[in-house]
């Protein structure tokens, strides 16, 4: 068998392996059923096959470990039959971000401007920025025997800026943090959405830090999705899901991030029970996601109208004020640090300028800027951030455009619901805006047609074809809707969605 890296390979090779690929999930669909099928496998993607080595990559570092201790060899089995001469399996983590994270955990967090000992200003924005050293606290949340995922000592309120994207999130946060067990809630559930990398994980962990500290007795448990799931199906192999279910309907705090990775029937069912007692016995219930609840396509109405019964609040993206703050504090925590490290504020403004994107790239930049000053002594200058995070500065590149983008502009441009570019309904009202998603998937992105009939409601690569054809052919005769097809290219292709 040739070679085949889905990245390099031609249309036809490509429409023959995705072929297989599906192939291999419905083989595997069929032997697992649907709902251990949408849980564990619902994210995999196939990235190449050498003819003897398939590699496939999924979204997080649990799934792999995952998958690798319990499905492997039967993946590999399904890819056999399907691919011939395939005889090794290969995960691979795909990356959401380009920056490196260092995640050591440290004595130094940076403190809200009222209460710091020690003083330091960064050279030229004239900014006073305190750090203070607090002790490295205990990082764990959960009950006997039923542990939590671990909580980062650096995502701290006293660590996270506030500005105007985040105002909203940050306040309900801190109110939930700070309530007292007598208290009546507020807002509850709590639900925080927001894109990759703008501060959510930041925000949970802070509420459990605060939470911890004030009130040492409360029972808080911090759980990501996938971890939640993972003590699930545990639970449920060693016959001890009764024990587990009680257990989690004791807890005071309940904090759930990366909702939208929560997959499959049984799992969205447990946590929707869950929920409903925790909220209905009064206890506080945080959750965190990409996209906003009613847009968490696979959870059933019950449960997405549950989430969206409490407060829900959007951290929108990161504007230059937000982005110059947030540079400024890590620059300040790297300078209380290392002494003789400057970041001159030319290089702040340059880097706020040029990192657009979200928190990781911040922080990744001031990180190697820091390496490369350890390393090689030379000043922090302009022209040096260029060098150190070219490959960071994603203007200068052409913006791969994504299909979710494309349905969220086009839902709010035609004012229809992204739901229904998604469902059945044959109005002309939204016939019309479908067809320009998809004429846009297929003249902006790589897409094959069936995998974009897939991402708009499971339709078929025919009816792909049709509107591709009926929105050229419209679009030859319309001028008016020639540029409104033209200024919805350039704002996906902008990234300004
Ligand atoms: N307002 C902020 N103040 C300080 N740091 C921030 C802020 N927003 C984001 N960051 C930093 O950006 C990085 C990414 O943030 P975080 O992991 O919380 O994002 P996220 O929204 O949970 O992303 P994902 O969806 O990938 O889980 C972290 O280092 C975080 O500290």
């Amino acid at each position: 068998m040739e070679a085949l890296n889905l990245s390099t390979t031609s249309s036809i090779e490509q429409t023959s392996i995705e072929h297989k690929w599906r192939r291999i999930q419905s083989r595997l669909r069929a032997e697992l059923g649907e709902d251990v099928f949408t849980s564990w496998f619902g994210r995999v993607e196939l990235d190449s096959c050498d003819g003897r080595v398939v590699q496939v990559s999924v979204p997080t570092k649990f799934l792999r470990n995952w998958l690798q201790s319990h499905y492997s060899d039967k993946l590999l089995a399904c890819c056999g039959t399907e691919l011939n001469g395939v005889n090794r399996l290969e995960f691979r983590v795909r990356q959401p971000h380009l920056a490196p994270v260092e995640k050591k955990p440290s004595a130094t967090v940076a403190i809200a401007e009222s209460a710091a000992p020690k003083t330091q200003t960064t050279p030229s924005s004239n900014v006073p920025l305190r750090v203070i050293s607090t002790p490295v606290r205990d990082g764990r949340t959960g009950l006997e025997g039923f542990e939590g995922s671990p909580l980062d000592p650096r995502y701290t309120f006293q660590s996270f800026v506030v500005g105007s994207p985040n105002r909203l999130a940050h306040a309900a946060a801190f109110q939930v943090a700070e309530s007292t067990p007598e208290q009546p809630l507020k807002y509850n559930p709590l639900y925080i959405h927001a894109r990759v990398g703008m501060g959510k994980t930041h925000l949970l962990h802070a509420i459990a830090w605060e939470m911890k500290a004030r009130n040492p007795n409360a029972k808080v448990l911090y759980l990501t999705a996938e971890r939640f799931m993972y003590s699930f199906a545990e639970a449920l192999q060693t016959r001890d899901a009764p024990a587990f279910k009680e257990k989690l309907r004791t807890i005071d705090l309940l904090i759930i991030d990366d909702m939208e990775f929560l997959q499959g029937r049984t799992f969205q069912q447990e946590f929707c029970h869950t929920l409903n007692s925790l909220i209905d016995g009064g206890k506080q219930v945080v959750v965190a996601a990409d996209c906003a609840p009613l847009l968490l396509e696979s959870f059933d109405a019950r449960m997405r109208s549950r989430l969206s019964g409490g407060l829900v609040a959007e951290m929108s993206a990161l504007d230059f004020d937000l982005r110059l703050k947030i540079l400024q504090r890590r620059a300040a925590e790297k300078i209380s640090l290392s002494r003789g490290f400057e970041v001159p504020g030319d290089v702040l403004e340059y880097l706020a300028t040029q990192l657009t994107e979200n928190g990781r790239e911040l922080e990744g930049a001031i990180t190697r800027l820091h390496a490369t000053w350890q390393l090689t002594g030379e000043k922090v200058t302009v022209d040096a951030a260029e060098n150190t995070i070219g490959d960071l500065i994603r203007s200068k590149e052409p913006k791969r455009v994504k299909i979710d983008d494309i349905l969220r502009i086009v839902a709010k441009h035609y004012g229809v619901q992204r739901g229904d570019l998604l469902s059945s309904r044959r109005n002309q009202s939204i016939v019309r805006p479908r067809q320009i998603g998809m004429y846009l998937a297929k003249t902006l992105t790589s897409r094959s047609l069936p995998e974009i009939g897939r991402r708009f409601g499971g339709r078929d690569h025919t009816t792909v074809l049709h509107a591709i054809r009926k929105i050229e052919s419209l679009k030859q005769a319309d001028g008016v809707l020639k540029d409104e097809l033209d200024s919805l290219s350039r704002m996906l292709k902008d990234g300004n969605v």
